[in-house]
C-alpha cells in the first residue's frame, strides 16, 4: 500500500513539476532572475512567514498528540525568535530594510495563500492543517535539493542552501511523518494538500511578475 504521503504528493505532482520548472526557480538556480523580483519576493516572504507563524501556532493548538503540539510549538517560536531575524538580515543583505520589510502590504498572492492556510487551521480538522502545511516544508525542501544539484551560479547560493539544508530536509521529512500518522480523511487532506501546493505556484508566479504595491498608509 502507498503512504498517504506518498499518495498525496501523487496527486500534487503536475503542480510540483509545474513550481520546480517556474522560470523564478529556474532563475534562482541559473542566476539569471532579476534582483528587484527577489527582493519583491523577500519582502511577501516576511510577510509570509509571519501568518506562517500564526498557522504553527494553531498546529500547536489543535495537536492530538503531545509530541505534536511540542514540535508544532518548537516550530512556530523558531520562526518568530530566529528565522524571521534572519530573514530581516539577509534582506539587509540584498538592499531592504528593515522599515520596507515592515511596512510591506500583502500582495494578492501572499493573502490568498495565507488566508487559505488560517481558514484550513480554524475550520478544517488537524489532518487537513497538515496536509495544508506539509507543501511549503516539502516542497521547498525539495526544490533547495534539486537546486542545490542543478545550479550554474552561486548568485542566490545563500537562498538556496538554506532550504537545501540537513535541518529543512529534516522538517520536511518530519511533514511526511505527520501525514502518514495523522488519522484524517484521505480525500480531504488530499484536497488541502494540492491546493496548498497551487498556493505556492502561485506565490512563484507573482514572485516573477510583481505588482506595482502601494505603500502601506
Ligand atoms: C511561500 C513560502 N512557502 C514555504 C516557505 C518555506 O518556509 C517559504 N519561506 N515561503
Amino acid at each position: 500500500m502507498t503512504s498517504v504521503s506518498s499518495a498525496l504528493r501523487a496527486a500534487a505532482a503536475p503542480v510540483w513539476d509545474a513550481s520546480l520548472a517556474h522560470p523564478f526557480v529556474r532563475g534562482l538556480g541559473d542566476g539569471t532572475l532579476d534582483e528587484t523580483a527577489f527582493r519583491s519576493y523577500i519582502r511577501q516572504d516576511y510577510r509570509f512567514l509571519i501568518d506562517y507563524a500564526r498557522l504553527l501556532s494553531l498546529g500547536a493548538a489543535r495537536a492530538p498528540r503531545v509530541e505534536w503540539m511540542r514540535r508544532f510549538a518548537g516550530l512556530a517560536s523558531s520562526v518568530l525568535e530566529i528565522e524571521l531575524s534572519l530573514h530581516r538580515a539577509f534582506a539587509g543583505r540584498w538592499g531592504v530594510s528593515i522599515a520596507e520589510l515592515e511596512s510591506e502590504r500583502a500582495a494578492p498572492a501572499t493573502a490568498a495563500y495565507a488566508d487559505f492556510l488560517l481558514r484550513v487551521a480554524s475550520l478544517g480538522d488537524f489532518a487537513e492543517l497538515c496536509a495544508a502545511v506539509a507543501p511549503c516544508m516539502w516542497g521547498y525542501a525539495e526544490i533547495g535539493v534539486a537546486l542545490a544539484a542543478s545550479a550554474t551560479s552561486d548568485r542566490y547560493a545563500e537562498w538556496i542552501d538554506m532550504y537545501a539544508s540537513a535541518e529543512f530536509g529534516e522538517l520536511a521529512a518530519w511533514s511526511r511523518s505527520l501525514l502518514d500518522e495523522v488519522d484524517g480523511d484521505v480525500e480531504r487532506m488530499t484536497e488541502a494538500f494540492v491546493t496548498s501546493s497551487e498556493h505556492e505556484l502561485r506565490f512563484w508566479d507573482a514572485a516573477a511578475a510583481p505588482a506595482p504595491r502601494p505603500a502601506a498608509g
